[in-house]
């Protein structure tokens, strides 16, 4: 049976501390190169580390660009709209051009041009009865609480229920109140097909100060005056006709114009700019956002796009207005970018965790060579360096 060690605590202490340095001074340590002669083993190795250096070169450098730096730009973008249209309902005539049909006029980035309308001409502030509809019906005074608001009504009630076949309650309200139950089929506005819409965008990539506009060389005003774009044979021309931005959005013109409706047109640029700065241009995309009634079951909730709109003027020293509901398509440009130009410090970090993978990846490879070893140790020759 051992006998249990006695020594104090502090001699064990001593005799540790002499086995480390007499290890450090009288002891060297060395890797062992280990040479596998065998195809399978050999083959896995290479494919392995020509799979890590494929990551590294085709992914990090070539697809991701790692030696290149990136910035993104700041940019502006104005608009505007040509195209005159001609509507004669009930026998008056009325010609509409682009200050009566563009919504906002200033020429933003986001704006609607109307393509359908239900116009209430002549309203002024008085007391009327609601619209002939179910939610404003009423048997007797009772129905209608003085001071109350219909969630979707006209004005104040004032406690009547008037009208002789069909009753309602009386509202303060602009009188006569809008009867926006019957849509315009077809759009009063369907010659909008015809507009042009011309967008100006400039960007600039404040790392590498450089400015780009949307009127690249070669766009002059020559060939503003006379350009239409199309994907294939005018990608640059900033001069868009409405139908072909629906068409491309892949919407129906017809459908579109009664209901109205909303189209993204997306502005790209993406630059390299190691290339020369004439290399840097947009690239148009359509997006159709909302305007086909038998796309979702949340479109056919609230089909197409419109809002009110009001001109107010003064008759017999009375003020009036005219109230237009608007039925158009709204058009959102939103710009893109991204500009990538060589740079060191992105180079030399690519580098850096290439080849810090290449190094996990060899030592993974060596453990599994010692494990490998252990089992197929005849095959397998040690030469020590
Ligand atoms: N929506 C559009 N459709 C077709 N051409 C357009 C459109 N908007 C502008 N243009 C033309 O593009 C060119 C540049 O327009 P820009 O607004 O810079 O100049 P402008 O002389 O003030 O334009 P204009 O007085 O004709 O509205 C002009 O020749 C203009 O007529």
């Amino acid at each position: 049976m051992e006998r249990p060690s006695c020594l104090p605590r502090s001699s064990k202490m001593n005799s540790y501390i002499a086995n480390a340095l007499s290890d450090f001074f009288f002891k060297y340590e060395t890797p062992r190169q280990v040479l596998v002669r065998n195809r399978r083993v050999g083959v896995v190795c290479r494919l392995i580390q020509l799979g890590v250096l494929a990551y590294i070169i085709g992914w990090v450098f070539i697809y991701e660009k790692g030696y290149q730096s990136t910035d993104t730009a700041v940019s502006s973008v104005f608009t505007k709209m040509k195209g005159v249209a001609y509507t004669k309902v009930d026998g008056e005539e009325w010609v509409w051009d682009t200050v009566d049909y563009v919504f906002p006029e200033q020429g933003d980035s986001s704006f609607v041009v109307m393509t359908n309308y239900i116009i209430t001409k002549g309203q002024k502030m008085g007391k009327c009865p609601e619209l002939a509809e179910s939610r404003y019906l009423c048997n007797s005074d009772s129905d209608c609480e003085r001071g109350m608001v219909e969630r979707t009504g006209h004005g104040h009630m004032t406690g009547k229920c008037v009208g002789n076949t069909t009753k309602t309650c009386e509202v303060v309200a602009w009188c006569p109140v809008e009867d926006d139950r019957k849509i315009p089929d077809p759009a009063l506005l369907m010659s909008a097909e015809n507009y042009t819409l011309f967008i100006k965008n400039s960007v600039t990539f404040p790392a590498y100060g450089v400015k780009r506009s949307n009127l690249v060389e070669g766009i002059d005003n020559q060939y503003i005056k006379s350009c239409v774009y199309d994907p294939t044979t005018s990608p640059l021309c900033p001069i868009f006709r409405l139908g072909d931005l629906v068409q491309l959005s892949g919407f129906n013109f017809a459908t579109i114009a009664k209901m109205g409706g909303a189209i993204g047109i997306v502005i790209d640029w993406t630059c390299n700019l190691d290339y020369d700065q004439s290399e840097c241009k947009p690239i148009y995309t359509f997006h159709g956002l909302y305007g086909n009634p038998n796309e979702t079951d949340m479109a056919r909730a609230s089909v197409g796009y419109n809002f009110r709109y009001a001109k107010h003027y003064m008759e017999d020293k009375q003020e009036k207005r005219t109230l237009l509901k608007v039925f158009g398509i709204r058009f959102d440009i939103i710009v893109r970018s991204v500009a990538r130009k060589f740079d060191i410090i992105p180079t030399l970090t690519a580098i850096g965790s290439g080849v810090g993978i290449f190094g996990v990846v060899s030592l993974a490879i060596l453990h599994i060579l010692s494990d490998f070893s252990k089992h197929t140790e005849s095959q397998v020759a040690y030469c020590i360096s």
